[in-house]
């Protein structure tokens, strides 16, 4: 079905306000950007943080006439004739292909590849984890993945065990498997991620070594050699002292999914259960690992 979309700027004090005006002129969605390229990391909880200079993105329709629908916006008070507007038309695509065609196999570190399961393996005697991710995060181009698995990839996992702490598409723990660890248990909170998870393992026929939990289904005594926890700051400083309660002592651990502004108070905060290293950066994000005191 073909779109047209409107684009406009305004601020942060305004964007929810013509946003619900939008809506009820019938656009089928609304997306708010970034206006000058001030990134929002990582609000806390309850916290819905906007930028200063905020472009909306109106969804409709493409006979939706949108001149009628940008004079009744100017006429709102805190609007006026000086809003700064594109119509633009969307091309028609297949969206779900777009992404597809844009991912491609990718190594890290050694020995280990993540190939979409929609590609042809480029090396097939090397360790290959055949992914689709679904609905669930994780495809390892995303720095704190690719943090994860170049370390999962320099890791002996002869009779190890391994937790995936937030495992999402499973890419973690699959690829732990397929590197020769005993048994990995993966964990999320996400339905989604657990379904993903699954799928991607019996992809890889490696289903019969790993158990999917939701947090609230973890066994009390899950122990495991190596962790790996790919989420956020916030959420790995709060699970702290539950991470360190399932790892073995001289176990190995991983944490990913923080800021490099971030990384220091967190290392000193888990250096109370582990000898914690330097951490190691990609783009803007950090990765900490650690062994077991
Ligand atoms: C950034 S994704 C990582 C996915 C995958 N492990 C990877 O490295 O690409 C974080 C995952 O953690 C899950 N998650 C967030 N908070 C969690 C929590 N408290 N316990 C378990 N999983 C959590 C999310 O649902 C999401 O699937």
């Amino acid at each position: 079905m073909p779109w047209i979309q409107l684009r406009l700027d305004t601020d942060n004090a305004h964007a929810d306000a013509i946003s619900d005006q939008l809506m009820e002129e019938g656009s089928l969605s609304i997306t708010l950007e970034d206006g000058q390229d001030t990134p929002i990391y990582e609000p806390t909880l309850g916290e819905t943080p906007l930028w200063a200079h905020t472009v909306i993105v109106a969804l409709f329709e493409a006979d939706h006439d949108l001149i009628p629908v940008v004079d009744r916006l100017k006429a709102l008070p805190f609007v006026g004739d000086s809003l700064s507007y594109k119509i633009e038309q969307v091309e028609d695509k297949d969206w779900e292909r777009e992404w597809m065609d844009n991912f491609h196999p990718i190594k890290f570190g050694e020995r280990l590849w993540i190939c979409p399961s929609w590609r042809e393996i480029p090396d097939p005697t090397a360790v290959n984890v055949i992914l689709d991710p679904g609905l669930a995060f994780g495809t390892g181009t995303h720095p704190t993945t690719a943090l994860c698995l170049e370390w999962l990839d320099g890791l002996d996992f002869t009779d190890k065990k391994v937790i995936d702490f937030g495992c999402g598409s499973g890419i973690l723990a699959v690829a732990a498997l397929k590197l020769g660890a005993q048994y990995v248990s993966g964990i999320d909170i996400d339905y989604q991620a657990i379904e993903a998870s699954k799928a991607n393992a019996e992809r890889n026929q490696v289903q019969d070594k790993l158990a999917l939990y939701l947090p609230e289904d973890q066994p009390d005594d899950l122990l495991a050699d190596i962790l790996v926890a790919n989420i956020l700051a916030g959420p790995l400083r709060a699970l702290a002292p539950l991470i360190a309660e399932k790892v073995t002592p001289g176990g190995q651990l991983a944490l990913s999914g923080l800021l490099k502004e971030q990384a220091l108070e967190l290392s000193e905060f888990y250096s109370k259960w582990f000898i914690m290293d330097e951490p190691a950066h990609k783009d803007d994000w950090s990765r900490l690992t650690g062994i077991r005191k």
